[in-house]
């Protein structure tokens, strides 16, 4: 089952890096030795995604880190998915949790974001994922289910869509989901996709997670089967992000 999804690694680079640095990674990446298996997308911020584009092997993918949901206008600060498409890039990270807790993001503007790129022609990347006192509350499944509810309402094809779970509480922390905790979660959100969008998206959207995975700890989250990749942060800095590609190799 799990293997008619292909294995996807993000690496998010949230705001890191400049021109000399991210040559470094590039060429890391351009370099080879990532397994032609594994679907491979890199997320710059936003004035480096023409750069990174113009570099990068085209068998990798660019991903902004945010975009709002209208085209044009009078939005300072912000980028619209067309721009992102402009510079030759496909896919946007939406909803990601420093956007909901740092910038104030809502379930409701995420959704909107969400069909507003997905109608515009650009691929997304959603995240979902609960804090540490909404788990000890005994309500991540609540959390995570309406986020992803305010996300699903707002998808009709669901082949560009790739779904995000980073627990809040293991973003940079050092503290990854052990593989069983992330299983969990994945299953249930593969369920909740069963039951409320349809069996067959269940089956064929891959579903990521993210919160400290490094080198040492993706092989064996690699092989939980409702895992089907990962978005990583610190480490998709550094050349252990080629490891983490092949984490199923
Ligand atoms: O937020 C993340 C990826 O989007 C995860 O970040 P870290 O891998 O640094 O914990």
């Amino acid at each position: 089952m799990a293997d008619q999804r292909k294995f996807f690694v993000g690496g998010n680079w949230k705001m890191n890096g400049n021109k000399a640095s991210m040559d470094v990674i590039v060429s890391t990446l351009n370099e080879g030795g990532c397994n032609p298996n594994t679907e491979v997308v890199v997320s710059p911020p936003a004035p480096y995604l023409d750069y990174v584009r113009q570099k990068l092997d085209k068998r990798i993918g660019v991903a902004a880190q945010n975009c709002y949901k209208a085209e044009k206008g009078a939005f300072t600060g912000d980028i619209s998915p067309q721009m992102i498409k402009d510079v030759g890039c496909e896919w946007v990270i939406l909803g990601h949790s420093e956007r909901r807790h740092v910038f104030g993001e809502s379930n409701q503007l995420i959704g909107e974001k969400t069909a507003f790129a997905l109608q515009s022609g650009v691929k997304i990347i959603p995240c979902v994922g609960e804090k540490i006192e909404e788990r000890e509350a005994g309500k991540t499944e609540e959390v995570v289910f309406s986020q992803t509810k305010a996300i699903a309402d707002n998808v009709k094809d669901w082949t560009n869509v790739v779904l995000a779970y980073e627990p809040v509480w293991a973003i940079g922390t050092g503290k990854t989901a052990s593989p069983a905790q992330a299983q969990e979660i994945h299953a249930k959100l593969r369920k909740w996709l069963n039951d409320n969008v349809s069996p067959a998206v269940a089956k064929s959207v891959r579903i990521l997670y993210g919160g400290s995975v490094s080198a040492s700890n993706c092989r064996e989250l690699a092989q939980q089967p409702d895992i089907d990749g990962f978005l990583v942060g610190g480490a998709s800095l550094k050349p252990e992000f080629v490891q983490i590609i092949n984490a199923r190799s």
